[in-house]
């Protein structure tokens, strides 16, 4: 994805939910000042023949049937808590998604151990880059931003942490993307985690038309799907 192609959706994203711009730059440019250099995100054992599963971390995460096509993927890139949910079913992840809001343990944890961390930065999250991106293996972080990339900060397109796994997946290279611990309709989140939801579902809508694939988690919800901010034919 490029900036170009991204910047018209983030603008709408923006406007939605009120989110400054100079904000969002000045998380890239924190991240941007601590980490001189990213890891590879062509490192990351996917390619051409690659099933990659992208973790969510809704409730149905630990079902029987998700931690069966988590175990079955060649490859898992996991957001956020979906970490520990699957690491507490023996399923490691490769890689990890994050805006730091949840878990920083785990993101420290990783990158120690040789496992990429995506680490995205935005205007809501500078205290939590200062605090916890130096206590992490540098090699291991990917910084990510969702205005314009700069430095070692690099933009694949994106916005929640489950959603930007996916792009960064697809900018890999991945063959297939199947959607693990994804539930749009949890009616236990709270209504702006909500309102992230439904940009995540666009989003990936998108990514499933241009990549010309269907995303089974899409099926049966694509007619109510709002494009209008989505450069779809
Ligand atoms: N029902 C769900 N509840 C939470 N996350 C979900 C759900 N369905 C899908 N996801 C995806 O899983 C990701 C990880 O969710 P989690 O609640 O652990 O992280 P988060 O740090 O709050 O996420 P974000 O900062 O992106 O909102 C979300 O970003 C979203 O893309
Ligand atoms: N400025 C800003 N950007 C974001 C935010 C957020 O709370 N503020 N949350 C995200 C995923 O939860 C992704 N991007």
């Amino acid at each position: 994805m490029e900036f170009d192609d991204w910047e018209p959706v983030y603008e709408a994203i923006r406007r939605d939910f009120g989110y400054d711009r100079a904000g969002d730059e000045r998380g890239r440019d924190r991240l941007a000042s601590l980490l001189e250099t990213s890891f590879d995100p062509s490192k990351l054992p996917i390619g051409p023949e690659t099933t990659v599963a992208v973790a969510g971390a809704g409730p149905s995460l630990e079902t029987d049937r998700a931690l069966e096509r988590a175990r079955e993927a060649d490859v898992v890139v996991a957001a956020s808590t979906a970490v520990e949910t699957l690491a507490s079913h023996d399923i490691a992840s490769d890689c990890m998604v994050t805006d730091l809001d949840k878990n920083p343990a785990t993101v420290k944890r990783l990158t120690a151990r040789g496992v990429p961390v995506a680490v995205h930065g935005h205007g809501d999250n500078l205290d939590a880059i200062r605090t916890v991106v130096p206590d992490c293996n540098h090699d291991y972080v990917l910084p990510t931003t969702q205005a314009a990339p700069r430095g070692s900060v690099r933009n694949f397109g994106g916005f929640t942490d489950g959603d930007r796994a996916a792009f960064l997946a697809d900018h890999i290279g991945a063959a297939r993307l199947v959607f693990v611990g994804w539930d749009f309709d949890d009616p236990t989140v709270d209504p702006p985690k909500a309102r992230k939801l439904e940009w995540a579902e666009r989003l990936l809508f998108w990514l499933e038309v241009r990549r010309d694939e269907r995303f089974a988690v899409l099926d049966g919800r694509r007619d109510a799907i709002e494009t209008t901010a989505l450069p779809i034919p």
